[in-house]
């Protein structure tokens, strides 16, 4: 199977996992083949190691490698507020994970990146909680140049590395109903 990659939507799927295991935000765009980070995440009692596989980006005719399916927990689904595009890719790429797997329930955080963007927004919170809703899956809002993760009604600004990767263990020990002494999660 030969995948062609169309660089067309730089949405910051790197940014956020660069922010998330290193601390800090890169300027410039360098199109990802494939990344691949390693962090131990301790929540309560429990010690996390997540593997976390930063793909390239996807459109609506790419077709799903099975090392988007096999052997992953859970998904982290990253769009832009700027690109409506994006953001249809984005439930297209949902659907094709979903029949992959053959389940009712994918553990899954949908972000909608770029929020300190918001002069150029093309998508609304309010469609991307509604989306999120129609899957079952968590949603929110981050700015990887800011370091920071928006919910909806959110009391306060919480860190990126606190928010969605924290939310996608929860979605997984969610879904899976086995949160256990100590795990090894493969995110994407
Ligand atoms: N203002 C702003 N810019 C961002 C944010 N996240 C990423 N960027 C910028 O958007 C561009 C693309 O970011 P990447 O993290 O490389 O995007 P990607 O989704 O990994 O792109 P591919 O490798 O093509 O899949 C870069 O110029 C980043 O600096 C953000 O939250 N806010």
């Amino acid at each position: 199977m030969i995948w062609i990659r169309l660089p067309l939507l730089p949405t910051g799927k790197t940014s956020l996992a660069h922010q998330f295991v290193e601390g800090e935000f890169l300027e410039g765009y360098d199109p990802t083949v494939e990344n691949t980070y390693s962090k131990i995440v301790t929540l309560g009692k429990d010690e996390f190691h997540l593997h976390l596989v930063d793909t390239a980006g996807q459109d609506e005719y790419s077709i799903l490698p099975y090392s988007f399916i096999i052997g992953v927990h859970g998904y982290v689904l990253v769009y832009s507020v700027t690109s409506l595009h994006s953001f249809q890719v984005i439930e297209s790429l949902y659907q094709k994970l979903h029949e992959g797997h053959g389940k009712t329930r994918l553990p899954v955080v949908l972000v909608g990146n770029k929020a300190d963007l918001s002069p150029d927004r093309e998508v609304q919170a309010v469609e991307g909680k509604k989306l999120a809703e129609s899957w079952g899956a968590t949603f929110m809002e981050s700015s990887a140049r800011e370091n920071q993760v928006f919910g909806l009604k959110i009391m306060g600004k919480i860190r990126l590395t606190r928010g969605i990767f924290t939310k996608v263990i929860q979605e997984i020990a969610r879904v899976e109903n086995s949160y256990g002494q100590e795990r090894r999660c493969q995110l994407m």
